[in-house]
């Protein structure tokens, strides 16, 4: 049919044309917006269950390099103090459960010690971390385990480790004084080497199933679950340093 541009009609049709664009327009940005939530929604997803496990133990016992060969496979040989918190992601497997962790290092130094206090309500696992080559460290576990008992939550799991494994000839803390340690305490414990990659993804591995046993004895407790959203400025996005350094 032709049209004359004149006629009423031909407007009419310009009209329905240019409604019919905006309505695509509109019908795609919805669907385009629709279409990205979902997605997003399916890869926030891709977990069946969150939890927060905290690193803790004196400056340079190897916090940091345990989480960066975990997350990152990766081991730095510089000590560059941890300032505050940091924390890094990683999903694993356990039990047929996509479990997403987020863990927290914090730092060994005593100044930042009321920064760090303010994580442990929130952690469901947290690591006690000691290095082979220093007796003090270990002896100072006993310290960190009655601050755990002090601020995190009653059913917090704890794990004792004892890194620098790799160091042999300089070890100060002997195997089985760990296991005896760990044992009054009622915890699991396991020697690691984040610069050789001995136990890591082992010690994690444990401790997320103690954190999901932990979770079907007591269902009410405050543990996490698939809904629980992970706010990784939490608690106070002040407070908050970045410093991992692998
Ligand atoms: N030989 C050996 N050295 C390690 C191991 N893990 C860490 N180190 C070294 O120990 C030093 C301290 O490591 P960090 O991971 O920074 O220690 P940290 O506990 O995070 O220290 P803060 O952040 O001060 O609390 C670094 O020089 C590392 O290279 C290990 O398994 N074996």
């Amino acid at each position: 049919m032709v049209m004359s541009e004149a006629s009423p009609n031909y407007r009419k049709y310009e009209r329905i044309q240019h409604l019919n664009t905006r309505t695509h327009i509109h019908v795609d940005e919805q669907f385009g917006r629709r279409f990205v939530r979902n997605l997003l929604h399916a890869m926030a997803k891709q977990y069946d269950v969150l939890f927060r496990l905290l690193l803790l133990g004196d400056s340079g016992v190897g916090k940091t390099c345990l989480l960066c060969r975990l997350t990152d496979n990766e081991f730095l040989s510089p000590h560059i103090s941890t300032i505050g918190v940091d924390f890094k992601m990683k999903t694993i497997e356990v039990n047929g459960l996509k479990v997403r962790i987020q863990i927290w290092d914090t730092a060994g130094q005593e100044r930042y010690q009321t920064i760090t206090k303010q994580y442990y309500r929130r952690a469901q696992g947290i690591f006690l971390v000691y290095d082979i080559t220093s007796y003090v460290s270990f002896q100072h576990i006993m310290k960190w385990i009655s601050d755990v008992d002090e601020y995190a939550p009653r059913i917090v799991q704890k794990f004792l480790v004892g890194n620098k494994r790799d160091e042999e000839l300089q070890r100060q803390v002997t195997t089985e004084q760990g296991n005896k340690l760990a044992q009054s305490y009622g915890m699991d414990f396991l020697e690691t080497s984040a610069f050789t990659n001995y136990n890591i993804s082992e010690a994690f591995t444990r401790m997320t199933e103690l954190v999901l046993e932990a979770s079907r004895k007591e269902p009410d407790s405050d543990l996490p679950s698939s809904n629980d959203e992970l706010n990784d400025t939490e608690p106070d996005q002040e407070q908050q340093y970045s410093t991992c350094s692998c």
